[in-house]
């Protein structure tokens, strides 16, 4: 059996070698999804619980078939990984994919960022998960233990939106750092390959701050679903699939933690050949 068989029914045989895993499951959502009303009234096609899986030496899975805004890729994990929870950061940067969530002031309440950084203790004190993966990384890299979590119960009220990518898990053998995330929710249109891009970003840093090789990343989705308002757009991104290209290549020059990347230190625009951008309404 063909390894993306909803694409090779519809007639969309990829080139050999290149891969468009991410568009197979485009491909099935919007032929096999379910209908499937939504917090945000827009409706949607849904599958639940699928899988993509990415070895990190054979490129950086930017999609080709459509251009991806690394800039916002980057500045939006930078902010994560500096514990930013303030939309202002990421405007003075030109980037504003949170925007519609934002207070007056810019605020989001304790998303992603106050969670890795600064998760709060009952004792008042806080715990940097971001610094104990790292740490837990060099000294006991076997350890099955290595989860970050922004999946605060106790704080979910208080966000602007609960967190979408809820949870990652490091592995390492032979010196090679795999990462996998689970995201509870999933915008295949336009959140997923900024997610993706994301995550393979994050192995990457990891993997360099740690003296380790990257190895899978691995995508693993909840609701994974197609919004109404987006079909077109995804039917033009399919039609691509026959000329889609192989990945780029990242580079990355060394920061001393995690939190001293800065947007100039990360590029993957080496190689990276890509068809036009394509607009969508994000549903607020
Ligand atoms: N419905 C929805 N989907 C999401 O993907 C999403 C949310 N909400 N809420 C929180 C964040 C914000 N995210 C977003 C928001 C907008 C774009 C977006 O409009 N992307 C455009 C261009 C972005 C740019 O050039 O800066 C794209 O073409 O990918 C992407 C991710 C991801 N998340
Ligand atoms: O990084 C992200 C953040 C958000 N999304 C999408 C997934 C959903 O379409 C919405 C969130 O709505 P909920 O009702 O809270 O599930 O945002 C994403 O794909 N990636």
């Amino acid at each position: 059996m063909s390894r993306y068989p909803v694409l090779t029914a519809l007639g969309l045989e990829p080139p050999a070698g290149v891969d468009v895993s991410y568009e197979e499951l485009l491909a099935e959502v919007l032929e096999h999804g379910l209908h499937k009303g939504d917090r945000t009234g827009t409706g949607t096609r849904s599958l639940f619980a699928r899988q993509l899986r990415y070895d990190l030496s054979a490129g950086f899975p930017r999609v080709t078939t459509k251009f991806v805004a690394m800039k916002a890729v980057k500045g939006e994990l930078l902010w994560f990984l500096q514990g930013g929870t303030n939309v202002r950061w990421l405007q003075e940067r030109g980037i504003t994919i949170w925007d519609e969530w934002a207070q007056p002031d810019g605020e989001l309440g304790p998303v992603y960022g106050a969670q890795w950084r600064s998760w709060p203790t009952r004792e008042g004190g806080t715990i940097d998960q971001i610094r104990e993966l790292v740490t837990t990384l060099r000294t006991d890299p076997d350890s099955r233990r290595m989860v970050v979590s922004a999946w605060n119960v106790a704080d979910l009220d208080r966000m602007a939106l609960a967190p979408c990518h809820a949870f990652f898990q490091c592995y390492v053998v032979q010196g090679r750092l795999s990462l996998q995330v689970y995201q509870r929710s999933a915008d295949l249109f336009l959140g997923v390959p900024f997610n993706i891009a994301s995550y393979a970003l994050l192995t990457h840093m990891l993997a360099q701050q740690t003296g380790l090789e990257p190895g899978e990343l691995v995508w693993t989705g909840g609701d994974c679903h197609v919004y109404d308002n987006h079909v077109d757009q995804v039917r033009l991104q399919l039609a691509r699939v026959p000329q889609a290209r192989p990945f780029p290549t990242l580079r990355l020059r060394r920061a001393e933690f995690l939190d001293a990347y800065t947007m100039e230190d990360i590029d993957a625009s080496t190689g990276y050949d890509h068809h036009p951008a394509i607009k969508a309404p994000v549903a607020v």
